[in-house]
């Protein structure tokens, strides 16, 4: 059997026990009742996502995979496709958003080539990335499939083979991608998935006019015309409209989720992995922590379809798992409010009139 059918075996929906027993404290926290809002109820499904009431999130990685997508030919992009090796040298150095907002969280940033169109073997070799390599860059989606299934699952196995090699060492995953050119990919996976009109999905991705999002309009219909991806197939939606990094994101969330780990889904690309995962295997939803809303149009019917509240809403619109990095904050300050919040008997604290 392979990596990834044995890896679904270990996926199970969260733990109830562990989250009766989040709630019962919660309840009797020394505060007006659930006074802290969604960060309790971020509390409880971290305590069924590890099956413990002090659970461990202090061990943050944020993996952040890179791939190249043929479909930049259609002009979709505003940056050429030469910017994503670079931005991958720049992961590499510390200069990136990812890098700053990754070390004030205190997360380790890993940098996978999923499928870069560009040689950085060398990078591997230092031990500087993690060399996936799947391909030089999908094929043009809007002429055919982005890549072959063997591709695809190789893509979401290579992200379950980090997951299993981190899981060791790290309490909570977050995701990054850097690609030029992937919101496009992302969007038709939403337009698959939700099955929402693609006028109401694509958004500006990097910073198009309103001429080339019109464009980028056209070159969707295109692409959903002639793969017609099978909508319960997360497989074929990823081989015929994917991307070699969302495989690989998929694969990570998938991999989080049979280990039993939180995993932080930062913006678009990153939620088009996760609807990916889902299609694939629906408890992965459990293990998903929605970090924030996107500024891209689609992303709220995303996290609709993922059953996910994002924790915040700051005009990000950038990726590289920049919104998953601040996420990490507010996950350990969930894990801290069930473990040193007094509760009414505790701190002496006379509780409300009936
Ligand atoms: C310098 C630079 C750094 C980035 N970091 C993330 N992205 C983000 O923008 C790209 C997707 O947008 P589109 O589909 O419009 O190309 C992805 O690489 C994504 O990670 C970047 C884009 C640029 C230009
Ligand atoms: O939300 C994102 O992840 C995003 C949006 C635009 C461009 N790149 C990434």
């Amino acid at each position: 059997m392979g990596l990834l059918k044995r890896t679904l075996q270990n996926i199970y929906p969260q733990d109830s026990d562990s989250r009766d027993r989040a709630k019962e404290r919660l309840d009797q926290l020394a505060l007006p009742h659930w006074a802290l809002g969604d960060l309790m109820d971020l509390s409880m499904d971290l305590a069924g996502i590890t099956r413990s009431i002090d659970p461990p999130v202090a061990r943050k990685a944020i993996v952040t995979m890179a791939g190249d997508h043929g479909v930049v030919a259609e002009g979709v992009s505003k940056f050429p496709q030469e910017v994503t090796p670079q931005m991958v040298y720049n992961f590499v150095n510390g200069g990136a958003g990812i890098n700053a907002l990754a070390r004030q969280a205190g997360a380790e940033v890993i940098v996978v080539d999923m499928g870069v169109a560009a040689d950085l073997k060398q990078l591997a070799a230092e031990g500087k990335i993690i060399n996936k390599k799947v391909g030089l860059g999908t094929d043009n989606i809007a002429k055919g499939p982005a890549m072959s299934l063997a591709m695809a699952t190789r893509s979401v196995e290579a992200g379950i083979d980090i997951a299993n090699d981190l899981a060791d060492r790290i309490d909570l995953f977050g995701t990054g991608d850097m690609g030029i050119g992937n919101t496009t990919p992302s969007t038709a996976i939403a337009a698959v998935i939700t099955g929402k009109p693609l006028a109401e999905l694509t958004g500006r991705g990097t910073g198009l006019d309103d001429e080339q999002l019109a464009h980028k309009i056209k070159v969707l219909e295109t692409i959903l015309e002639c793969n017609k991806p099978d909508p319960k197939d997360g497989l074929d939606i990823l081989a015929k409209v994917g991307g070699f990094e969302i495989g690989g994101l998929a694969g990570l969330i998938i991999g989080a989720a049979a280990h039993k780990k939180p995993v932080v889904v930062d913006g678009f690309i990153s939620s088009a992995a996760a609807l990916i995962a889902i299609t694939i295997e629906p408890f992965v939803r459990d293990y998903i922590i929605c970090a924030h809303r996107s500024m891209e149009p689609g992303h709220r019917a995303m996290q609709e379809k993922l059953g996910c509240r994002p924790l915040l809403d700051l005009n990000l619109r950038l990726g590289e798992g920049t919104g998953a990095a601040l996420a990490m904050n507010l996950v350990e300050a969930a894990v801290a409010i069930l473990t040193e919040v007094a509760t009414f008997e505790e701190a002496a604290v006379a509780e409300a009139d009936k």
